[in-house]
Formats: C-alpha cells, sequence, structure tokens
C-alpha cells in the first residue's frame, strides 16, 4: 500500500483522483489540501465520496506531504514548479497535472503561460506522462508531467499517421472540442450554465498554450518540426472532448484502419473502433479511455481522424493514476477498469 497526496483537492481534476483512488487496492489517500476550505471533511463538500474517505482537507506543507509516496498536484500552472523539487529532492515522486513540465523549452513555457520557470533543473528531468509513447520512462520517472487534455485527445489520434511519416508534416488541423469542466472549477463567468448552455464557440484560434505542447509532442514522434493548426471550441457538456484531425496523405495509401489497429492494438486504454464508426464522448464518460476512429472520405488524399476522450480522466485523473501505476510497478489498469457512463 502506498501513501499519496494529493495538492488541490477541492477542484475538478482533484475530485475525480479521488473518485478513482477510491477503487484502488493499492493506495491509501493521507493528504488532501485545500487553502480555502481547511478543515471541511471531503465528503461534506463531494457527497459522492461518502462513505469512501475520512479526511479533511489541509493547507498545503512540504513537510506533511513529504511523508507521502506520491504527491499528486491537480493545481493551476505555477504551483508544482514551487513545491515539487522540495519534495523530489525528499524522495517523494510527483504526478503533475497541471502544465509546469510539460514544455522542455522553458523560454517557450514562459511565452505561454506568462511566468519565470522556477525549476528548469526539475523540468529537464521531467518526463512527458502520455504512456502511449513514454512507458519505459515513465517507469523510472521522479517527477511526471501529464498531458493536457486536448493534447492527449489530439496527439492519440495523430501519432500513428506522423510516426509512419505517411502525412504532410506541415499542415495538421487539430478541430478539438471540450466540455466545460476543461476550465476548471474556479473558472470564469464564460462557463456558467446560462453563458454556455445552447451555444458553441471557438476560442484561441489565434494561438492556444497547448498548441506547443502538441507540437511537441507530435515533433518528436515525426522526427522533424509539424506545423499546426489547433482551434479549441467550448461546447455545451459537462465532460468530455472531441477531436476531428485531419491530414493530407503523402500518397494515396491503404490500410489506414490496419495501421491504427496495430500501432494501438497492446495500449489497455485506446480503443479503435471498427472502420465506419462515429465515437461519441458519451462512451468515454468517466472511463479512462481514448476511442478512436480514422477515415479517408471519398478515398480522396484527406484523412480524417475522431478522437473522444473524458478530459477529467484520460485528459488528467486517470491518467495521472495510469502513471502511478506504471511508476510503482502495479497493473497498469488497476482502478481504470470501468466502461463510461451510457447514456
Ligand atoms: N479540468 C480539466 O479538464 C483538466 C485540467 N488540467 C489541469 O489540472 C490542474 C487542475 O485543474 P482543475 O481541477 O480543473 O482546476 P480547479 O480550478 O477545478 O481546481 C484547482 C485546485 O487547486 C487549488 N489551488 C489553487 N491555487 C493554489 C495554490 N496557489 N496552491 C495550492 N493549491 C491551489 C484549489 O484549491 P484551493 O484554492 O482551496 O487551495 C483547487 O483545489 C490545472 O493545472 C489544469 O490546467 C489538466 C487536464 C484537464
Ligand atoms: C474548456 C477549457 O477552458 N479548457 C482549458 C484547457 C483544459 C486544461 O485544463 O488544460 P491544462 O491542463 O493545460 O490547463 C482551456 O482551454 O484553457
Amino acid at each position: 500500500m502506498i501513501k499519496v497526496g494529493i495538492v488541490g483537492g477541492t477542484g475538478y481534476t482533484g475530485v475525480e483522483l479521488l473518485r478513482l483512488l477510491a477503487n484502488h487496492p493499492e493506495v491509501s489517500v493521507e493528504v488532501i489540501t485545500s487553502r480555502s476550505e481547511e478543515g471541511m471533511r471531503v465528503d461534506d463538500m463531494y457527497p459522492n465520496l461518502r462513505g469512501h474517505y475520512d479526511l479533511q482537507f489541509t493547507v498545503p506543507n512540504v513537510t506533511t506531504l513529504a511523508q507521502c509516496d506520491v504527491v499528486f498536484f491537480a493545481t493551476p500552472h505555477g504551483v508544482a514548479m514551487k513545491m515539487a523539487p522540495e519534495l523530489v529532492e525528499q524522495g517523494v515522486r510527483v504526478i503533475d497535472l497541471g502544465a509546469d513540465f510539460r514544455i522542455k523549452d522553458l523560454e517557450l513555457w514562459s511565452k505561454w503561460y506568462g511566468m519565470e520557470h522556477t525549476s528548469p533543473a526539475l523540468a529537464a528531468q521531467a518526463v512527458y506522462g502520455l504512456p502511449e509513447v513514454n512507458r519505459v520512462a515513465i517507469k523510472d520517472a521522479r517527477m511526471v508531467a501529464c498531458p493536457g487534455c486536448y493534447p492527449t485527445a489530439t496527439q492519440l489520434g495523430f501519432l500513428p499517421l506522423v510516426e509512419n511519416g505517411l502525412i504532410d508534416h506541415r499542415r495538421l488541423i487539430a478541430d478539438v472540442k471540450s466540455g466545460v469542466s476543461g476550465a476548471g472549477r474556479g473558472a470564469n463567468v464564460g462557463s456558467l450554465l446560462c453563458e454556455s448552455s445552447e451555444s458553441m464557440k471557438a476560442y484561441g484560434v489565434a494561438g492556444h498554450r497547448h498548441l506547443p505542447e502538441v507540437k511537441q509532442g507530435l515533433s518528436e514522434a515525426a522526427g522533424r518540426p509539424v506545423g499546426l493548426t489547433f482551434v479549441p471550441h467550448l461546447t455545451p457538456m459537462i465532460r468530455g472532448i472531441h477531436a476531428t484531425l485531419y491530414g493530407i496523405l503523402k500518397d494515396p495509401v491503404d490500410g489506414l484502419q490496419a495501421l491504427f489497429e496495430e500501432r494501438y492494438a497492446n495500449e489497455p486504454f485506446v480503443d479503435v473502433m471498427p472502420a465506419g464508426s462515429h465515437p461519441e464522448t458519451r462512451s468515454v464518460k468517466g472511463a479512462n479511455m481514448c476511442r478512436l476512429s480514422v477515415f479517408r472520405p471519398q478515398n480522396d488524399d484527406t484523412v480524417v481522424v475522431l478522437s473522444v476522450i473524458d478530459n477529467l480522466v484520460k485528459g488528467a485523473a486517470g491518467q495521472a493514476i495510469q502513471n502511478m501505476n506504471i511508476m510503482f510497478g502495479f497493473d497498469e489498469t488497476e482502478g481504470l477498469r470501468h466502461a463510461g457512463m451510457l447514456p
């Protein structure tokens, strides 16, 4: 049994970690932090957890967190980079659900996140926590940077194509839609029911902070810098990401379905659907799963990939637990085997 700490326990990804870890036989959650709700029982705030935890929120404190084997940061950008170095020095393994350790070029990181990076040494050691690419490095990592939600759906959809050099690497297009929980519990007015229901809008078209993250991952996979147009949208649902991805085939190729099936044949959390399928976000709601399908409409030179995840699960808390399972030598699917909630 390992001891787990969670920094940022009142937010959507923090409570999702608690929900998923409640069924994990190898862990005991010992510390859960909140600055605003110090002293409150977690099941008073989140009644879905009644009967699962006997825990109260405490303020974040490195000495207390250092008693844990692993600490998850489910906090806004800029928090983990300040606390994680001291924890790692004391032998704690750290998994950040935020973006502090995702981008290797720290000047680029500062440009997109609007702050200086305060722990470049740890950033250099951090492993990008996309198991479908980095499983071996994740196993021994002290510091894992979980991918963002849009980057998870986008990279998993494009990977088989860019790894095999099948599409024009300069002209990738990602049209991605997110449910409003992607903005977090402390989100601004745009996420209110009256503002976001019965409507849909694009945002960040000129540039979204996930653009450099996706480009970094796909450029590594392609072996050269990729060009990407990335357009996120806010959609009136609570959970879910739907990515519609476009690439231009260099040569007309058959066998894209088989290529995708082979690439993900041994991946427990990527499901390549039968040819012609249209995956729905509700099929992955609550589940640590990415469902994909690949098309070549009218046998033309454009390939279209559809990729769906639950932003809070494969896009955040579930992927973080998958990484923990790999790091601690547990079965990778432990605590994550349940199906999505449909309807
Ligand atoms: N929502 C999503 O779909 C996804 C989110 N992420 C990332 O995960 C992280 C958490 O997201 P989410 O759960 O949505 O965010 P929320 O806004 O819902 O929650 C943030 C949590 O962090 C705590 N917190 C805020 N500031 C600090 C601080 N300075 N020090 C310590 N704790 C702090 C808050 O509690 P309190 O203020 O009481 O301390 C709260 O519990 C973010 O980096 C986000 O970008 C990644 C993928 C998907
Ligand atoms: C719908 C919505 O607002 N989504 C968030 C991204 C989701 C997320 O939390 O991404 P990070 O992990 O990189 O912060 C946004 O566009 O800022």
